[in-house]
């Protein structure tokens, strides 16, 4: 609801009240609707203010109000309404402006910040765009070329820069609210047409084509294929080119379009899934409501490779104090100036002060950790060493410290095994860098606790990041659905087709970067030494074993021989691609002729293999993986595999996640073509389809929110 008040001064209050965000529902319109009119008619009334309780503005329209029957008065004619109002409307921005919420304040006269607020026209990352009237106010209030910027990346804007850009008028740290009702009195009686935002024109720079050209090359490169930020292109060239009620109508037009897309409904599921993978639950009824976490005064990270580097430029920043532990001098030394540098770096982007981070201690005496609340052991994927640091924590740290294992595949259970306390061990997978990446497997065992469950979520909350709890199993969630998928491009490339072909494909559909040129990004040999331990390949391989056959499966020997052949990426200059210049792949002629001896060597007939192959290979065998872990209760539900998905593994955003898209493409028809990919390679048993894609079929293919029940009834290892 907004909620009125008269105050001395002749000022009216409007208090938008809609907890948490203040967001525009039908309730909350209809009462701004009521409550200007009451203020506009009311002759004891100069000047009006428009705020939001609870110390934010607003949120912008009420999400969960786009899946339902549109009720209630539209967002259009009522800020039309307000801006056409005699009397001026001050906009107090607490908190937060985003989205419809901005476009409110952007209807209003005049625009008061608080020094904390942020502002943003954030539709785009909904898979909408600022229809409200955003894309024709904000080019003519801060030019073409800035407006387009915020509109088409959705970013949040500081309360400083937005006084910069001109989107606010007057940025305070004290009191934003006394602040704006100072100023409604000195300009009550004032005429409101020169601040009426429809009637200005857009600054446009001469060369607004290539402006906007420009704009579109970044939006490719960004998030290819997503149809949301190039309609935010098109509305703003609407506002540099139209009167200003011809802008609205091609905005209202492009928001008609996008409003109904499937890519609005993926980007607006994942909104909510992200939020919902925090409200975990284990079928042994523990969850975050009835679990307490235990508070992290002070945090350990163990071993300054690259993944504990990250991890403890994070919690510092969390201003967590750490203690980094490594084992030689020299390795210690190299990780204190790696992470001092990587922390100033940071404090200088952030503009944070040093007293905002935790300080950080370097030692090589893993005595220093007996006070600290919780360990992060980050050393190599080696379980033996793992397993010693475990066994040497239980005896120096507090009885009650929490010990999480970085591991990005190995047995949870293995390594507690070592530690005289296993239900205080929880897997925490970061991802590198792990000081940018969002995304937090907290992978739970069965003896990891529900509080260390708890815990461990708490501080992904503390260090920004998404928690997702997993079940252990190797490779847990995401790694494990990664292997079927470059199994399948491995196996492509030996049928036929050419990295770049792959690539193309996996790109064409919103990925970044195709399998290819992540191998070729992350090393190759990272997933080689991770075969040779398993034995698929190196000196543990038993003499005799049949080149492409493991286990009576069929398996690709293509990255062993490249790492053998010292072709490991882009670190040595050549892997599935040639980088002559840095970073730049080049489809290498030596690798097709490579293939092409592969194939006749071992009888391959090469053959033309097609795009839709290609993708629904890839694709069909990662999400069949999917349901596997959900039929195993290693997921607790196809929203937390999204989550992952999205936030960790590049899946792009406008697609959902994977078991969203399933859905999306029609479960039938994943089963059909993983039925007939399998029959056509019966020797690879992951192309069978699952049986819970089998049972889901069955049910008549219900909406992934309705999975989790179907779920429930199987184990868990949660
Ligand atoms: C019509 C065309 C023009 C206009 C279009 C638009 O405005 S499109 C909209 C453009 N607006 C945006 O894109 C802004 C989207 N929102 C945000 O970015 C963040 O929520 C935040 C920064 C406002 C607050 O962050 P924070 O970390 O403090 O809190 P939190 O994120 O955990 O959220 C708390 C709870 O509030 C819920 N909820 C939040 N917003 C909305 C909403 N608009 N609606 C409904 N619900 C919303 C959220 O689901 C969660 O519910 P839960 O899980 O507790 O049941």
């Amino acid at each position: 609801m907004a909620l009125y008040r008269r105050i001395p001064g002749a000022i009216a209050v409007i208090t938008l009240t809609n907890p948490p965000v203040n967001a525009l529902s039908c309730t909350v319109r209809e009462a701004i609707y009521e409550t200007v009119k009451r203020a506009t008619a009311d002759q004891e009334v100069k000047a009006i203010v428009l705020c939001g309780a609870n110390g934010k503005f607003c949120g912008g329209a009420d999400i969960k109000e786009f899946s339902r029957e549109m009720r209630g008065p539209p967002l259009v004619p009522m800020i039309d309404m307000i801006e056409e109002s005699e009397k001026p409307v001050v906009a107090v921005i607490e908190g937060v402006a985003f989205g419809g919420g901005l476009e409110l304040a952007l209807g209003c006269h005049y625009r008061i910040a608080h020094s904390g607020a942020q502002v943003g026209l954030t539709e785009v990352t909904l898979g909408l765009l600022p229809a409200a009237g955003g894309t024709q106010r904000l080019p003519r209030l801060i030019g073409v070329p800035a407006a387009l910027d915020i509109i088409t990346t959705g970013r949040h804007v500081s309360a400083q820069e937005a006084v910069r850009l001109g989107i606010v008028d007057k940025v305070t740290d004290s009191s934003a609210m006394e602040e704006a009702i100072e100023f409604a009195k000195t300009v009550a009686g004032e005429p409101m047409g020169p601040r009426r935002l429809s009637l200005w024109t857009a600054a446009c720079p001469e060369d607004l084509d290539s402006l906007l050209e420009g704009a579109l090359v970044r939006i490719r490169q960004r998030s290819r294929g997503a149809l949301a930020p190039v309609a935010c292109v098109q509305a703003v060239r609407a506002a540099a080119s139209l009167p200003f009620a011809q802008g609205m109508k091609k905005e209202q037009e492009l928001m008609a379009y996008l409003f109904t897309s499937g890519q609005a409904r993926a980007m607006q599921y994942c909104f909510f899934t992200q939020r919902a993978a925090a409200r975990w639950t284990t079928p042994s009824g523990a969850s975050w409501e009835n679990t307490k976490a235990r508070p992290v005064r002070q945090a350990a990270v163990i071993g300054l490779g690259t993944m504990g580097k990250g991890i403890a430029v994070s919690l510092s920043r969390a201003g967590i104090p750490v203690i980094a532990v490594e084992t030689e001098q020299k390795r210690l030394k190299a990780g204190r100036k790696a992470v001092n540098s990587m922390l100033t770096r940071e404090s200088q982007k952030r503009g944070l002060a040093e007293a905002h981070l935790g300080s950080i201690s370097f030692t090589l005496d893993l005595r220093k950790l007996r006070d600290t609340d919780l360990v992060i052991e980050a050393v190599f994927e080696d379980m033996a060493l793992k397993k010693q640091i475990f066994s040497k924590l239980s005896s120096v740290c507090r009885p009650d410290a929490l010990l999480c294992t970085n591991t990005s595949g190995l047995n949870i259970d293995e390594i507690a095994s070592a530690a005289s306390r296993p239900e205080l061990v929880v897997g925490t997978h970061f991802f590198a860098p792990a000081h940018v990446m969002k995304l937090l497997e907290v992978v739970c065992g069965p003896r990891t606790s529900p509080v260390a469950v708890a815990t461990a979520m708490q501080l992904a909350k503390r260090l920004e990041k998404i928690g997702v709890v997993v079940g252990n199993c190797s490779g847990f969630v995401g790694n494990r659905m990664m292997r079927p998928y470059t199994e399948q491009a491995y196996y492509l490339l030996e049928e036929g087709a050419r990295p770049e072909e792959v690539d193309l494909v996996l790109e064409e559909f919103g990925f970044a970067m195709g399998i290819f040129r992540v191998m070729d990004l992350s090393g190759l040999d990272v997933g080689w030494r991770s075969r040779k331990e398993l034995g698929l390949t190196g000196p543990k391989l038993p003499p005799g074993t049949e080149a492409r056959s493991r286990g009576g499966k069929r398996y690709s020997p293509l990255p062993d021989i490249l790492c053998e052949s010292g072709r490991l990426g882009q670190k040595t200059g050549r892997g599935w691609y040639l980088y002559e210049k840095e970073r730049v792949a080049t489809p290498d002629p030596w690798l097709q002729s490579f293939l092409e001896d592969y194939r006749s060597r071992f009888g391959i007939q090469s053959r033309r293999v097609g795009q839709d192959e290609i993708l629904e290979r890839c694709l069909y065998s990662l999400i069949n993986e999917g349901f596997r872990i959900l039929q195993e209760g290693i997921a607790a539900s196809p929203e937390d595999i999204d989550v992952i998905y999205v936030s960790g593994y590049g899946w792009p955003r406008h697609r959902g996640g994977p078991m969203f898209y399933a859905w999306m493409v029609g479960l039938p028809k994943v089963l059909d073509k993983l039925e007939h990919y399998h029959r056509t390679h019966p020797d690879i048993p992951n192309l069978a389809p699952s049986s819970m894609l089998r049972k889901l079929v069955a049910r008549g293919s219900p909406p992934v929110h309705q999975w989790r029940a179907l779920i429930q009834q199987h184990s868990s290892q949660l």
